[in-house]
C-alpha cells in the first residue's frame, strides 16, 4: 500500500494502515476534521491566516512557509532574491576558504541537512579542487560548548597557517554566516563574539560577516542593527516563517549558495510537493495522509512517539531537523481554545542500520507507543559491490556479491517485517535518489504534514511558548552571574 508520485517519491503505509493498525473506520471517524484541516490549509496558502496562531508577543501573525517554494515576483523567494544568491555563490567560490555557519534551532538544523547531503563527512579534508573551489564548512552556535568553540578557532588558525606555509600570498579567508531570526540568541551570539574576536587577532586570517535575520527596519533586531552599523551584507528570515521552516528561505539558501547546492531544484521539489498536497483526495495527498495516519495512530492507538529512522548516515541530520519540526510544532499544553490537552508525539532520532543494533530492541519489544518512520533511498549514486574478499570464510562469502544498497534495503525490509509481526507500526518515505529535488519534496511534505496535524489536533503548530519558560529564568540568572 503506497502513495506514489509522478517523480517516483512514495509513501509506503502498508504497516500503518489496515486491520490491527489505523483502520478505514478510524479515518472515517475523523472525516469532518480532515475536511476542516484541508480547508484551513487552503486558507493558509491563500492568505497566510491560520486560525488561533499568535506570535510570541501575542499579535496575529501570518504563516507563510507555503509560499517559499514558489520563486515569483513579490514572493519571499523571488527571481531577484535567487539571482542575489547566485551572486553569493560566485563571490564565495574560489575566494572564501572557510564558512562558519552560526545558528541554533531553525537557524542551524536545516543548514546541517543541506551540508550533509551535498558535501558528506569528508568535505573539509578534500582539496580545494576536489571541492570545486567551494569553501570548507563548519558549524557553530548550536551549543555553548567552551571546548568545541576553542577547538574550532584553533583548527581554523592552523588551517590558515598551513595555507600560508603552502605559499598562499593572501590571508585565509573566513566567512562567518551569522544566522538568528530574533537577532540576539545567546548561544549563537556568544559563539560568534568569541570566534570573531579570536580570528580578528590572527593576521593570517581575514574575516567577513554575513548576517541573516528578520529584515524589519522599523523594529530592527539586534543583529540587524549591528549589521547596519558594521556594514555587513544581510539576508532575510522573513516575518511569517518560523525557525523550523527556514530551510526553504535565506537561512538554508545562503548556506546552499556557499556550497554550490542546487537551490532551484530543491525549491522545485518543494513546489511539486506543495501542488500534490493541494489534492482534496487524501489518498493522493501525502501530507494529509501522513498527518491523518500519525494523528490517529497517536490518539486512538497510543503511538505517541515517532522514531525518524533514515537508512543512511548523511540523513541523520534530516532526522535531527525533524525533531524540532515535530517537537516545537505539536508539543503543546493547550489547544486553540485554551483547554489543556498536552498533545504531541515525542520525536526520536535513529539511523538505519546503526540503531538496529541499539534502539531496535525497544522498538520491537518495548511499550506499544511508537511509530517507526523509515526513509529509504532507492538508487544510490555510488554503490560498491561487497566483494568475496575471503572465500575461505563462508560466513563472509554469504554476504558478498550484492551491492551495499541492496544489503541496506534488505536490512530495512527485515526490520519493517519484524516490527509488523509484533503489532508495531511503521511507514516508509521512498526517495528515488538523494537529489536536491527529492530532498525538497521530502522536507516540504513533512512541513506540510505538521501543519495538517496542528489542525487535526486543534493546536497552534506555529508557536513555541514552551521554550520561553527556561529563557525567562536564564536571562536574570546570567545577569546575576555578571553582577557578582
Ligand atoms: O533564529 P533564532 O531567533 O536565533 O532562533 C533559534 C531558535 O531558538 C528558539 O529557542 C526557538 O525555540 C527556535 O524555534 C528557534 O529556531
Amino acid at each position: 500500500m503506497s502513495l506514489e508520485l509522478k517523480s517516483g517519491f512514495s509513501f509506503d503505509y502498508e504497516n500503518l494502515f489496515g486491520e490491527g493498525k489505523v483502520t478505514a473506520a478510524d479515518l472515517k471517524s475523523f472525516e469532518a476534521d480532515l475536511k476542516k484541516a484541508h480547508e484551513a490549509m487552503k486558507v493558509m496558502r491563500k492568505t497566510g491566516f491560520v486560525a488561533g496562531h499568535l506570535s510570541k508577543d501575542g499579535e496575529p501573525e501570518k504563516v507563510l512557509f507555503s509560499e517559499l517554494p514558489y520563486i515569483e515576483e513579490g514572493h519571499l523567494n523571488s527571481p531577484k532574491s535567487i539571482a542575489r544568491l547566485s551572486k553569493l555563490t560566485a563571490s564565495v567560490q574560489n575566494r572564501v576558504d572557510a564558512v562558519v555557519s552560526l545558528g541554533i534551532g531553525g537557524s542551524f538544523l536545516g543548514n546541517k541537512v543541506l551540508f550533509d547531503v551535498h558535501c558528506g563527512e569528508f568535505w573539509n579534508s578534500k582539496s580545494k579542487a576536489e571541492r570545486d573551489g567551494f569553501p570548507r564548512v563548519y558549524f557553530s552556535g548550536n551549543n555553548i560548548d567552551p571546548r568545541r568553540t576553542t577547538d574550532l578557532i584553533e583548527h581554523i588558525n592552523a588551517s590558515a597557517k598551513v595555507a600560508s606555509c603552502h605559499g598562499e600570498k593572501r590571508p585565509y579567508h573566513v566567512m562567518l554566516l551569522l544566522i538568528s531570526k530574533s537577532g540576539g540568541t545567546l548561544d549563537t551570539m556568544s559563539n560568534f563574539m568569541v570566534i570573531y574576536e579570536a580570528l580578528k587577532k590572527n593576521p593570517e586570517v581575514e574575516v567577513e560577516v554575513i548576517a541573516v535575520t528578520d529584515p524589519n527596519e522599523k523594529q530592527p533586531t539586534l543583529l540587524k542593527k549591528l549589521a547596519t552599523e558594521q556594514k555587513w551584507p544581510t539576508y532575510s528570515v522573513p516575518d511569517g516563517v518560523g525557525g523550523r521552516f527556514t530551510i526553504f528561505c535565506e537561512v538554508g539558501l545562503t548556506l546552499a549558495a556557499c556550497i554550490g547546492f542546487d537551490i532551484e531544484a530543491f525549491l522545485a521539489g518543494a513546489k511539486a510537493m506543495d501542488q500534490v498536497c493541494q489534492n482534496d483526495d487524501i489518498w493522493q495527498n501525502p501530507a494529509m495522509l501522513n498527518a491523518a495516519l500519525k494523528f490517529i495512530a497517536s490518539e486512538k492507538h497510543g503511538r505517541d512517539i515517532e522514531v525518524m529512522m533514515p537508512y543512511g548516515d548523511y540523513l541523520k541530520s534530516v532526522s535531527e531537523w525533524y525533531i524540532q519540526l515535530l517537537a516545537e510544532s505539536l508539543g503543546k499544553q493547550f489547544d486553540k481554545q485554551g483547554n489543556e490537552v498536552c498533545y504531541g508525539r515525542t520525536p526520536v532520532v535513529a539511523v538505519g542500520t546503526t540503531d538496529m543494533h541499539a534502539q531496535t530492541q525497544q522498538h520491537q519489544e518495548g511499550k506499544l507507543n511508537k511509530i517507526v518512520q523509515f526513509i529509504r533511498i532507492q538508487k544510490w549514486d555510488v554503490d560498491p559491490v561487497i566483494p568475496d574478499a575471503f572465500p575461505s570464510a563462508p560466513k563472509l562469502s554469504d554476504i558478498s556479491g550484492v551491492t551495499m544498497s541492496q544489503a541496506l534495503d534488505v536490512a530495512l525490509q527485515s526490520n519493517a517485517d519484524a516490527l509488523a509481526s509484533n503489532q508495531r507500526f511503521s511507514a516508509v518515505f521512498n526517495l528515488p535518489e538523494l537529489t536536491p529535488y527529492h530532498l525538497g519534496e521530502l522536507l516540504y511534505m513533512l512541513a506540510m504534514s505538521i501543519a495538517y496535524e496542528g489542525e487535526l489536533a486543534n493546536v497552534d503548530a506555529f508557536n513555541q511558548p514552551g521554550v520561553e519558560g527556561y529563557k525567562r529564568i536564564m536571562g536574570p540568572k546570567l545577569q546575576a552571574l555578571k553582577n557578582k
